[in-house]
């Protein structure tokens, strides 16, 4: 049977175009579907001052196909050393979106971010004022801590006390993969959102190590117990606006990722929308996609909803989708959910 879908153009709230030869190649993967996406700023050196974010964003738009249009949201990444005028600034003009949080150490390239919370209590005290988003990668990088408890532990002891801390501050969790995750954004006001990656809507931590080890379900923060894989499904097609799209598509190439130390990142970009559309589809929740990955995330940003649609059509014939895309720095596995998936974008 063919049904169709037709929605918003939707926007990604989390990704990852990285930088030269690879931003050429996965730009338009994006582009193709998405209307906007914040910019994650965690190049090799990362995108700190608002200089910084202007030139990335004048090499992903000198990037971009003629043909398409897409608008980069771009990011800063908070260092120990911000300065919040700089970040005042950025915002004024327009420039930046966010202000992302790595706590140092948790996750590719995040060397540069915050190991003393102290000395970034003068830029957050600046946003919460100006109404600037912080976007968090939440996991504690204490050794002693379990891989798959550092989310849950990240909110009772750095989360939750930094927001009591910075009132008015208006956070986004990035990537949650967790039930703890889910229900401390239910338990907030509507300053505090999620963002929920296609991937931990399908894989839990089964999928990676069951019958071998598989590289590119390898993410952070890593993918958990099924019980915490639907808890992060419900939410994402409940419609509460608290939840929306970010991808946290991050390319890295085969060899990087199929290594006996491989990197962190599933890349989705390509086939995100037919996978998103297949899982709402499965839970009965069609009705929701639109808000999940094309209304919620302008209404947290207090941007205007994408003009433009996306059309969706289920059809009998199974999506083809690449294996790998080809890029200057070699090639990159597209994410391959282990299913048949008949959601086609069709325009
Ligand atoms: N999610 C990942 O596993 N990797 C991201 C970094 C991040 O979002 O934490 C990357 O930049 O590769
Ligand atoms: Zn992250
Ligand atoms: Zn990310």
């Amino acid at each position: 049977m063919t049904q169709t879908l037709t929605i918003r153009r939707p926007d990604d709230w989390h990704l990852h175009l990285r930088d030269g030869a690879m931003l050429q190649a996965v730009l338009p993967e994006t582009a193709r579907h998405f209307g906007r996406a914040i910019i994650m700023p965690n190049l090799v050196p990362p995108v700190v001052t608002g200089a910084d974010a202007s030139a990335y964003r004048d090499r992903i738009l000198a990037a971009l196909p003629d043909t398409m249009q897409f608008e980069p949201l771009m990011t800063l990444y908070l260092t120990e050393n911000t300065d919040p005028a700089d970040v005042a600034a950025a915002h004024a003009s327009g420039l930046i979106k966010a202000v992302k949080l790595y706590p140092a150490g948790a996750t590719t390239n995040s060397s540069s971010g915050v190991a003393n919370f102290d000395k970034v209590r003068g830029v957050l005290e600046t946003m919460a004022e100006i109404g600037l988003p912080l976007c968090v990668h939440g996991e504690v990088t204490d050794a002693e801590i379990d891989i798959f408890d550092r989310e849950a532990v990240f909110i009772d002891r750095i989360l939750d006390p930094l927001r009591r801390a910075t009132p008015g501050l208006r956070v986004v969790m990035e990537h949650i993969t967790t039930a703890n995750g889910v229900d401390y954004v239910k338990s907030n006001a509507a300053d505090l959102g999620a963002t929920i990656t296609t991937h931990h809507l399908i894989i839990n931590r089964n999928h990676i190590l069951v019958g071998g080890i598989k590289p590119h379900y390898y993410c952070l923060p890593v993918a958990k117990r099924e019980e915490h894989r639907l808890a992060l499904r419900a939410a994402a097609t409940s419609g509460d606006a608290r939840f929306f799209l970010g991808t946290d598509s991050a390319p890295h190439t085969d060899p990087n990722k199929e290594s006996a130390c491989g990197c962190a990142g599933c890349f989705t970009a390509t086939n995100t929308m037919s996978l998103l559309a297949h899982v709402f589809d499965e839970d009965g929740a069609l009705d929701q996609l639109e808000a999940f990955a094309s209304l919620n995330g302008p209404a947290f940003y207090g941007l205007p909803v994408n003009q433009g649609t996306l059309s969706l059509t289920r059809t009998e014939h199974p999506v083809h989708v690449p294996e790998k895309i080809e890029t200057g720095d070699g090639p990159v596995t597209v994410f391959d959910p282990g299913f048949p998936v008949h959601w086609h974008v069709t325009a």
